[in-house]
């Protein structure tokens, strides 16, 4: 057996406390797995004296988290402080005092991840993120990894167990959006503030993780076009369920003709579709690839727990590479791909909208659809006079199409109001 490696945690919240936890009690099987112990060496805290689901003794607890990854003979750094600062700076510090890095931080990764990139390679570290997109699911190693030989097409996911855990709640239990959204923080499912959850933010993040990784390009957050789940209202929801079809917020990454374009919105689905019945906190990613057909990655998504199997999994990972003097895959951005703007991405949507119940109505909103090259797939009439609701499901057509021609209902005479507006995905 080795000689023990020295483990930092930075932070110990919902993550933090669970990694602290499988540390304590699988230390003999991880020692057994990686050749050496491992050894919690110190865990930074906000608050020396704050409440924690895990018991650690008090020397090992500091507040100094730049001192505790600077002092010299840490090995290994688990980063779950989340947000932009101090948590890059801190992660720099580790890699530069020759530590291997495990960070859990999405938005980090997403807004600047070639910094971190390029300061492990110049400090011949490992860093490594699985933590970061869907919870306890692999899915940045298979990207990464299992599928570097094959030529990834599309993926498409939920990729946020908060805003899943709302939907299904407000689709299953007719819960209001506000006592759904405390649920999830009570079960530790949201981000610290839940507005990057509900807004798209943290989806979005992922989405350009999952962008970059599967198309060897350089996505950030804010190449990703995004809807949160805030305008989805129990009308959507129930608006869906009639067509047999249920709202999810979906991350929508795309290859199309050497381009990408990365997306998060809501959107309907079938019932029948598999993403459909991906409930709760749970999170679900499809990859598609030319050589390997389609592929589905399911698991749970979000918790301490699950994300901290994640982490522990990257944490054995590294610790074996920096026993063994070498590294795993770091960047692969060499395609340098052009970025799709949302307009030229091809969907389909979901139109209902309130209507004078009168003779040339109906042609009057199929022309406005002609009139932008849209071609209509279904239309459904219901309820009668002023109670008129017409409900339109569109054919694919580029998102600048579909976007112009809602634009032009909004402003025709005979429609009252447009009630309803959602893109569809996964219809046949
Ligand atoms: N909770 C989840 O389900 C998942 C979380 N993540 C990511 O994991 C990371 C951690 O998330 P959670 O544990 O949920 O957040 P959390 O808010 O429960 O925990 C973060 C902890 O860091 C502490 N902290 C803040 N600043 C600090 C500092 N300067 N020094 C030391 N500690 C500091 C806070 O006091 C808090 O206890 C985030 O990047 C998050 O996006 C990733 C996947 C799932
Ligand atoms: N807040 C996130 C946590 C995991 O990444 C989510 O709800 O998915
Ligand atoms: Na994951």
């Amino acid at each position: 057996m080795n000689s023990p490696l020295k483990v930092a945690v930075l932070g110990c919240g919902s993550v933090g406390s669970q990694v602290v936890r499988l540390l304590q009690e699988q230390s003999d099987d991880l020692a057994a797995r990686i050749g050496a112990p491992i050894e919690l060496a110190g865990v930074a805290v906000r608050r020396l004296d704050a409440p924690r689901e895990v018991e650690l003794p008090d020397e090992l607890l500091t507040t100094d988290a730049i001192g505790l990854v600077t002092r010299g003979d840490i090995d290994l750094v688990v980063e779950v402080i989340g947000g932009i600062e101090p948590a890059r700076s801190l992660i720099l510090a580790a890699l530069e005092n020759g530590a291997s890095v495990v960070t859990a931080n999405k938005a980090l990764l997403a807004e600047d991840g070639p910094t971190l990139y390029e300061a492990a390679d110049k400090a011949g570290r490992d860093l490594y993120f699985e933590a970061a997109v869907a919870g306890a699911i692999p899915i940045l190693r298979p990207l990464r990894e299992s599928l570097a030989g094959d030529k990834v097409t599309r993926v498409l996911g939920i990729v946020n167990g908060t805003t899943n855990f709302i939907l299904d709640k407000m689709d299953t239990s007719g819960a209001g959006f506000a006592d759904a959204l405390s649920e999830a923080q009570d079960l530790g499912y949201a981000e610290a503030d839940p507005t990057a959850d509900v807004e798209g933010f943290d989806a979005a993040a992922k989405a350009a993780i999952l962008a970059s990784l599967a198309f060897h390009t350089r996505v950030t957050a804010a190449d990703v076009y995004r809807e949160g789940i805030s305008e989805v209202t129990a009308a959507d929801v129930a608006s869906a369920r009639d067509m047999g079809s249920v709202v999810k917020l979906l991350a929508i990454c795309e290859l199309r003709d050497g381009a990408v374009s990365a997306r998060v919105h809501p959107a309907m689905i079938p019932a029948s579709h598999p993403l459909a019945s991906v409930r709760g906190a749970y999170n679900a990613v499809f990859v598609e690839s030319e050589a390997a057909g389609q592929l589905m990655f399911y698991g749970p998504g979000a918790g301490g727990s699950p994300t901290a199997s994640a982490v522990l999994g990257d944490l054995v990972t590294v610790a074996r590479n920096k026993l063994a003097g070498t590294r795993g895959a770091g960047e692969s951005a060499y395609a340098a791909r052009e970025l799709l703007p949302m307009g030229e991405t091809v969907t389909s949507y979901h139109v209902q909208l309130d209507v004078d119940d009168r003779a040339g109505v109906l042609a009057a909103v199929a022309n406005a659809f002609a009139d932008q090259g849209v071609s209509i797939q279904t239309v459904r009439q219901e309820g009668r006079g002023a109670d008129a609701q017409l409900v339109v499901v569109s054919h694919p057509a580029t998102d600048a199409a579909l976007a112009a021609t809602v634009d032009h209902l909004r402003n025709m005479d005979i429609v009252r109001d447009v009630t309803s507006v959602m893109r569809v995905e996964g219809a046949e």
